[in-house]
């Protein structure tokens, strides 16, 4: 029996400490929302010091107008037109008093939600390549645009509420128990069941909104996918399949959503229903008062008034609280970026004079730990001299690439070191590390804008000299100027516009004008067709001039007249050598030359029979 129950006790000890992450990660990320609001505190307490009196105000005038009342049935008539005018001088200072309640908190919201917004994007700039590969573009974009919204509408529309209606509620509740608490106390015997229900709804609506922002961020990933994809998505039928489950996801989110406003569409009559209750016990036990001579019809009316203003908060205090839980769930899930750590911005990497460009020792890498990619790799490759990094696919040469890069650091207790110019890269400035390599890639990316911008990347400020001339080393003036609108030219998302030629042309414009002393080039002829791959060839040749190179090919016949080829075979570096050394050995790398030099030869007779 015992041990029937213990997975449900852990089940019940695990549902609770994942209560409790809840709350505590809730509680930090409201305080780090916090730490922004504080930045603009000016207009908040502002805000916060016109609610406190705009509440003030309103008891004020409820205490008024119950002086109005009870002088009235003393009968007391220059005494009663002295609190009417009263009545209404206090009614006109409550109107800046509300006015500066409102624009107060909304200046200094929407400005620390603007702040929020900059910093997330920042230090999504600053997150690890290797952490950012793990989670899909489309999730963190609905993070930054809907959570953020759902935030950004709540500072500005509810966070003022939050002094004023307990304030307001505090007073004349206080107010109301001085001046007839028996009265008081009858009237509000059925507020505590509002409360707790209103409590009980605002978790449920919480976890469901939480649920329906998630389902929205994949909504999202499969969105982006589809137009991101759309060619292949096309040409492998995908369309249906995407749709379908977009839908699936658009159901699950209309559903979720729906439980939402089912629950607060049964739940807010039911409120308001508890909210009039008060008044209902009122009138009836005020009039059994009147009736035993105990209360006169004016202090009725006084304390009804007062009651109605007591209520007025009621009735905004559990929608707040629902809104403030839905706010929570959207919190959570941008306050987790910021949790993600960045890349480490504190150490320096200056070029030590005649140091090695690049230099691995010992270096064993996997990206998961339990199965290393590379595997106790040496090597250093000299100043102005061109490496060729060939092998089997899946051997490990790109990852060469990203580790030189620092995208992916070196596990902690790894033995294994990486030089770059003579300094480690593991703590120092990745943006420092970076300046010193012009990356081209098989698929270089280029972004929305124009031919101009696209080039101009590579080194800020450029001038428009400047971009021209890293354009007509890169065998890309020509064709550019055969375009309509010349540099002017809008690329398409992605490049989409220009052909894969022209794409990796203006890329190695680009890294012209970048102008780094090592160039990191991997495969980026292999995707094109022999005209493009001969300009593209005569480029890369002007850009490797007096630089180091690594260049990572398939097709050996590209790389036969470099300074050394390495072979890479499952994460090792099995030969080293010239074009002709390497034939010499006849190993592997003789074996891929001499089958690739079969299989073109077999390609180039079929071609002219
Ligand atoms: N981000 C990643 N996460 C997990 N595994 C990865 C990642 N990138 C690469 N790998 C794995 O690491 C191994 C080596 O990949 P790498 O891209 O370095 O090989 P490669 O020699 O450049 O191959 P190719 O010539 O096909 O580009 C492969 O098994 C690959 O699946």
């Amino acid at each position: 029996m015992e041990a029937d129950q213990q997975p449900f006790v852990r089940e019940q000890v695990t549902e609770e400490a994942s209560k409790r992450q809840t709350v505590y990660a809730t509680w930090k990320a409201f305080r780090w929302l916090m730490s922004y609001v504080s930045r603009h505190k000016g207009w908040m307490i502002v805000g916060i010091l016109s609610a406190i009196a705009a509440a003030v105000i309103e008891i004020w005038t409820g205490s008024l107008i119950e002086q109005l009342t009870t002088q009235a049935e003393k009968g007391a008539g220059p005494i009663v037109l002295q609190i009417v005018y009263a009545v209404f001088v206090v009614i006109l200072i409550g109107v800046p008093a509300k006015f500066f309640m409102s624009f107060g908190v909304e200046r200094s919201s929407a400005s620390a939600v603007q702040d929020v917004r900059n910093d997330v994007m920042r230090h999504i700039g600053k997150l690890r390549v290797s952490d950012l590969e793990k989670q899909h573009s489309g999730d963190m974009l609905s993070r930054i645009n809907n959570d953020l919204q759902l935030i950004q509408q709540f500072m500005i529309r509810d966070f003022a509420q939050w002094f004023y209606h307990p304030l307001l509620f505090i007073g004349c509740f206080a107010y109301l128990i001085y001046l007839q608490w028996e009265l008081m106390l009858y009237s509000l015997l059925l507020f505590p069941v509002a409360l707790l229900i209103s409590q009980w709804i605002g978790k449920q609506l919480e976890r469901l909104t939480e649920e329906a922002q998630t389902n929205m961020g994949r909504m999202n990933v499969n969105l982006q996918d589809t137009l991101g994809g759309m060619p292949i998505v096309k040409s492998y039928l995908l369309s249906g399949m995407l749709s379908r489950s977009y839908q699936v996801l658009l159901q699950l989110t209309a559903q979720k959503k729906l439980a939402v406003k089912k629950r607060e569409a049964w739940v807010n009559p039911l409120l308001s229903t508890l909210m009039i209750s008060p008044i209902i016990f009122a009138v009836s036990y005020g009039s059994y008062l009147i009736y035993q001579g105990q209360l006169g019809a004016g202090e009725l009316v006084a304390f009804l008034y007062l009651l109605n203003l007591c209520l007025e908060p009621l009735e905004h205090i559990p929608e707040l609280i629902t809104r403030t839980f839905e706010m929570a769930g959207a919190l959570r899930r941008v306050s987790d970026i910021v949790e993600q750590s960045t890349e480490t911005e504190n150490g320096h990497l200056i070029p030590k004079a005649n140091a090695t460009p690049i230099e691995f020792k010992n270096v064993t890498f996997g990206y998961e730990d339990h199965s290393p990619i590379l595997r106790n790799v040496s090597f250093s490759v000299p100043e102005g001299k061109t490496i060729a990094l060939v092998g089997a696919s899946g051997g490990g040469k790109s990852t060469v690439f990203k580790l030189v890069c620092g995208f992916y650091p070196l596990p902690e207790k790894s033995e294994g070191e990486i030089r770059v110019f003579g300094t480690r890269i593991d703590g120092a400035d990745p943006e420092q590390l970076r300046s010193h390599f012009s990356v081209v890639t098989q698929d270089s990316y280029l972004f929305s804008g124009t031919i101009a911008e696209n080039i101009g990347y590579g080194q800020e400020g450029a001038s428009m000299d400047a971009i021209i001339e890293a354009a007509k080393v890169a065998q890309a003036h020509s064709f550019i100027m055969k375009l309509s609108d010349g540099y002017q030219t809008y690329v398409g998302e992605r490049g989409g516009f220009l052909s894969g030629g022209q794409r990796q042309r203006i890329a190695m414009a680009r890294a012209f004008l970048k102008d780094a002393p090592v160039l990191l080039l991997d495969e980026p002829t292999s995707a094109l067709d022999p005209e493009s791959e001969s300009a593209v060839q005569k480029a890369l040749g002007v850009l490797m001039k007096q630089r180091t190179t690594m260049v990572i090919a398939h097709r050996l016949s590209t790389v036969q007249s470099v300074d050394e080829i390495w072979v890479m075979e499952q994460g090792n570096i099995v030969e080293k050598g010239t074009h002709e050394q390497l034939l010499g050995m006849n190993g592997l790398y003789a074996q891929s030359y001499y089958q690739e030099f079969t299989e073109a030869a077999e390609r180039r007779e079929v071609a002219h029979t």
